[in-house]
């Protein structure tokens, strides 16, 4: 059998230079650019699979060190992997593991051998090396796995970054030499680099060199002004091959989206829609909306008027504020529903303006109505 995931180039924007494609994967097909929904634990919050082929998402995300510390990657392989697990059958993205540890344990300590951290549930001392973020991948069985990667704090001496993308690049080789099931999974390397154009070429010819079958950009979204992140994606894309996938993690917003998409990004993840959504927030073609305000009590229109989504369709902005207010969970469902099927839709708007050649009048038509979101 070939490479278990290869990318179809359909066109690029005459307009724009965005691209138009489609990722091919054991599990089905990806059309791109595409935002994938995140399921940390095994599950898009509130969300069953029915409702999230409803509104068409491809592919959704899950995150290997939430499944390691619990259930356990093995209880997930015994149980026939984590499509059968969660019950979905389309492509699934497990993370490496590597940013989780960073932003959630305490007590990490970082060696060339890998990870040393304290589970953030009982404070168990536990260890992820390159090897065991592979383990667990394959356990897992997702269609495309990461490799394991440190993401520099932002922001990063040039000196600090420059070791961590040479690590990075060291760990990207032992994932590559550790994967037992390259048929079934692909393995994509992630370029760091910081902040630095030097560093993000270094990153990027290295791990290019490896010949990867997709490559994500990380240490981005960090908290760094998103005109920086703009600027990173500006050289870095370049060194990408333009035959594989591209992938900016962690992002975003829906101006970031549209404006990763203009320089060349084809998939995108972000926890957004579905966090906000648990506080009652949602993104609307005006912009975002605090639905549990008070002005929105006896507001029995839409959450937003030009959305044609389930939750659009048959309750108010009233009610929904009702079950957020009374802590009923049916309102973030609803929420949830809202928030994911936005950026999915704005996704399909998208690709539809590639086609249209056509993407930057879309993005200002876009921006003029929903504006530029503060994260
Ligand atoms: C999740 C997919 C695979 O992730 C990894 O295995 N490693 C990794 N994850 C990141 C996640 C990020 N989220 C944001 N902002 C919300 N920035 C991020 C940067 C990275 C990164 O540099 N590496
Ligand atoms: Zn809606």
């Amino acid at each position: 059998m070939g490479l278990a995931v290869t990318y179809e180039h359909i066109k690029t924007c005459k307009q724009s230079g965005a691209r138009l494609g489609r990722v091919h994967t054991p599990h089905g097909v990806i059309e791109t650019p595409a935002f994938m929904p995140v399921g940390t634990q095994a599950t898009v919050k509130t969300m069953s699979p029915e409702e999230l082929k409803q509104m068409d998402a491809h592919i959704i995300l899950s995150n290997t060190y939430h499944l390691f510390l619990r259930p356990g990657h093995e209880t997930v392989k015994k149980a026939g992997g984590l499509h059968r697990f969660m019950n979905w059958d389309r492509p699934i993205l497990t993370d490496s593991g590597g940013f989780q540890v960073f932003s959630l344990s305490e007590m990490r300590k970082i060696s060339e051998e890998g990870v040393q951290f304290r589970s953030h549930l009982n404070g168990d001392k536990l260890f992820i090396s390159p090897e065991k973020s592979i383990e667990i991948q394959n356990a897992l069985g997702s269609d495309i796995m990461m490799a394991f990667d440190e993401c520099p704090p932002y922001p990063a001496e040039h000196s600090y970054a420059k070791q961590s993308l040479e690590r990075t690049t060291r760990w990207a080789e032992r994932c590559l030499k550790a994967h037992a099931r390259p048929n079934d999974q692909a393995l994509f390397a992630i370029v760091q680099g910081g902040m630095y154009e030097d560093l993000r070429k270094q990153s990027a010819l290295e791990l290019t060199s490896m010949d990867f079958p997709g490559y994500a950009i990380g240490g981005l979204s960090v908290g760094e002004p998103k005109p920086l992140m703009y600027e990173v994606l500006d050289y870095t894309v370049p060194y990408l091959p333009a035959n594989k996938p591209r992938y900016l993690m962690g992002v975003g917003s829906p101006d970031a989206l549209v404006e990763g998409s203009i320089r060349g990004i084809d998939m995108f993840d972000c926890v957004l829609p579905t966090r906000i959504a648990r506080n009652g927030t949602v993104m609307t073609s005006e912009g975002r909306l605090v639905v549990r305000n008070a002005k929105f009590a006896e507001d029995f229109g839409p959450l937003d008027p030009e959305c044609s989504c389930y939750t659009c369709r048959n309750y108010s902005r009233a009610y929904i504020r009702h079950l957020i207010k009374a802590d009923e969970t049916f309102g973030i469902r609803l929420t949830t529903y809202h928030n994911l099927h936005f950026l999915l839709e704005l996704m399909r708007g998208v690709r539809q303006a590639i086609r249209e050649d056509r993407l930057l009048d879309f993005r200002d038509e876009f921006f003029a109505k929903y504006g530029i979101d503060e994260n």
